[in-house]
């Protein structure tokens, strides 16, 4: 696995706040890798150094092979990590070729021409952003953080503000980019539901730390069960014993997957009716509410 980013005992400090704390992390090229963690976890702490904007107070953090703040690295990555504010008279196609000639680039209306296709703006680009709505200049932040090609971008909150079909078009968008344009995408988000659709991998940040790592499937599959809806509820539940619960009009199981043949069949033999077996896994709000010691309800722990 080629790692994009690593960090080794990564810490900041801002007078008594430990921003970081002694933070190793190693992101793998491709897909699409989120940064979580509660507010005051991190996360833009973490982007700040990546990008070069701030220093560690100590440790250490390399970009695709090269140290932080590294000239030809930082080329080969973009980034969008507050809502963009562009000068409200231009409109999105001169911000765009604006920001080509800041990069040294040529303005060159074909890639500006695709980028905004790609992000959903091609009818809105000789309008002014100053009539942009949030999520427009999200997209059109997106599209300034491709605009020089890059092979890794990093995006804070991407869909921070945007409405519900605003959200799923840039979930396709960051999915295409890294499916179709093999750009690694790292994000951050609150919004857990999303990210567990969008990502592959994910980090769960507290206070400064990493307290997990994984793919989005290997989380999620800590704490599965068989979701079995039967009658009589009562007699299952004493073959269960302590591994059966109730949620709902169905009985969550927490076993292993080999055992489920032998319980279906102990179950069938004392005469229960099962109408469906099924197993459902954590789902990411759970794992993150469990890791960073947020308040757990029934409806966190169990809802899918
Ligand atoms: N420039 C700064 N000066 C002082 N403290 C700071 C500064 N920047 C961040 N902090 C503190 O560092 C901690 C981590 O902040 P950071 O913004 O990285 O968290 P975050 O995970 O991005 O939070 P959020 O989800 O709210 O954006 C917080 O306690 C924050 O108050």
């Amino acid at each position: 696995m080629t790692a994009v980013i690593e960090t080794r005992d990564l810490t900041k400090t801002y007078g008594t706040v430990r921003a970081l704390d002694g933070l190793s992390l190693s992101i793998p090229r491709g897909g699409v890798y989120g940064v979580l963690g509660p507010n005051g976890a991190g996360k833009s702490t973490l982007f700040r150094i990546l990008l070069g904007l701030i220093k560690p107070t100590s440790g250490s953090a390399s970009v695709m092979g090269g140290a932080v703040g590294d000239i030809a690295a930082g080329r080969r990555m973009g980034s969008m990590i507050e809502t963009p504010r562009y000068p409200p008279y231009m409109t999105a196609r001169q911000v765009l070729e604006w920001l080509s000639i800041a990069h040294g680039l040529k303005s060159d209306s074909q890639r500006i021409d695709r980028w905004l296709d790609r992000v959903g703006l091609t009818e809105a680009s000789n309008r002014r952003v100053r009539g942009f709505s949030v999520g427009m200049l999200q997209r059109l932040g997106v599209a300034a953080a491709l605009i020089t090609e890059p092979e890794l971008i990093i995006l804070d909150e991407p869909t921070s503000g945007m409405d519900p079909p605003g959200i799923q078009e840039m979930r396709a968008l960051i999915r295409s980019l890294a499916d179709t344009d093999g750009i690694t995408v790292i994000l951050a988000s609150h919004q857990l539901l999303e990210v567990q659709r969008v990502c592959d991998r994910v980090a769960i940040m507290n206070r400064g730390k990493l307290v997990r790592e994984g793919s989005v499937t290997e989380l999620t599959a800590t704490g599965e069960r068989l979701r079995l809806s039967l009658t009589p509820m009562a007699q299952a539940l004493s073959v269960l014993g302590d591994k059966g619960t109730i949620e709902g009009n169905a009985i969550l199981a927490a076993i292993p997957r080999a055992e489920a043949p032998a319980l279906l069949r102990a179950l069938i033999g004392q005469g229960i009716d099962i109408d469906e077996a099924r197993w459902v896994g954590a789902d990411l709000e759970s794992v993150f509410m469990t890791e960073t010691g947020s308040i757990q309800t029934p409806e966190t722990i169990h809802a899918r």
